[in-house]
């Protein structure tokens, strides 16, 4: 059974994949934090910006089996479309419920399949575009993919951390909070002296969507 707090059609708005149309499944649940405001402050991952408690989303709930699931979320894309549905699985933490049989199952149905994920559980194989987003006090054990996009700043997770591990693209993400202006700025400045390193910002935020 999977437990999905919500389910949207929209664009990317992070990272390489940013602009494209998209298929957005968030997983309930998170290995770095309850999702409990009074337990943010000794959580593991203490800025997060999504709630991802319950099924109580846009078109929330229980699905029993990964043929359920792929059959809804394809509801979602455009019927007339010639081009393969883009699904991204997020949440919450989505390894904590993606399994080899939904990423079969959505490849099946002709599906491209990405995932956000905080790199701190096993991946199951064959997934399209792993975006990988590390946070400061939790061990990452997934070490490639295709892009890294780290929240910043992060006093203890430093992007030259990052840089020796095998991703395609590397992103810092401005941290949204009361200070994002600043956060903003300091990515800025870092791209430019470390050119290695993109900009991401939170395009959904900027344009008032989902
Ligand atoms: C809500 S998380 C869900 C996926 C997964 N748990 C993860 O952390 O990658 C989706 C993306 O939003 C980023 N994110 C979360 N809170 C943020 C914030 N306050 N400012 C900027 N990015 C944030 C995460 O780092 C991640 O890249
Ligand atoms: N438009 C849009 N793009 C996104 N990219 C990653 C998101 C996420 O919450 O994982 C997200 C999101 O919530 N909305
Ligand atoms: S790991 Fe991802 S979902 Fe979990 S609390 Fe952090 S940003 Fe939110
Ligand atoms: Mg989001």
């Amino acid at each position: 059974m999977y437990t999905v707090k919500e389910i949207f059609y929209s664009l990317q708005g992070e990272g390489a994949q940013s602009g494209r149309a998209s298929i957005f499944c968030r997983f309930t649940g998170c290995n770095l934090w309850s999702g409990r405001e009074q337990d943010r402050a000794t959580a593991v991952c203490s800025f997060c910006d999504t709630d991802f408690i319950g099924t109580d989303g846009q078109n929330g709930g229980k699905f029993q089996t990964a043929s359920d699931l792929c059959a809804f979320l394809r509801t979602f894309w455009p019927s007339d479309s010639n081009t393969p549905p883009y699904i991204i699985f997020t949440g919450g933490e989505p390894a904590l419920q993606l399994d080899q049989h939904l990423v079969d199952e959505c490849h099946q149905h002709g599906f491209i399949v990405a995932i956000e994920t905080n790199g701190t559980k096993p991946l199951p194989t064959d997934i399209d575009w792993i975006c990988v987003s590390p946070k400061a006090d939790a061990k990452i054990i997934i070490t490639s993919g295709d892009e890294l996009k780290l929240v910043y700043p992060q006093a203890l997770a430093q992007p030259e951390q990052f840089e020796a591990m095998d991703f395609t693209e590397f992103y810092l993400q401005p941290l949204d909070s009361p200070a994002r202006p600043m956060h903003t700025k300091a990515v800025v400045d870092y791209c430019l002296q470390h050119p290695r390193w993109k900009l991401s910002l939170q395009n959904h935020k900027v344009l008032g969507i989902d």
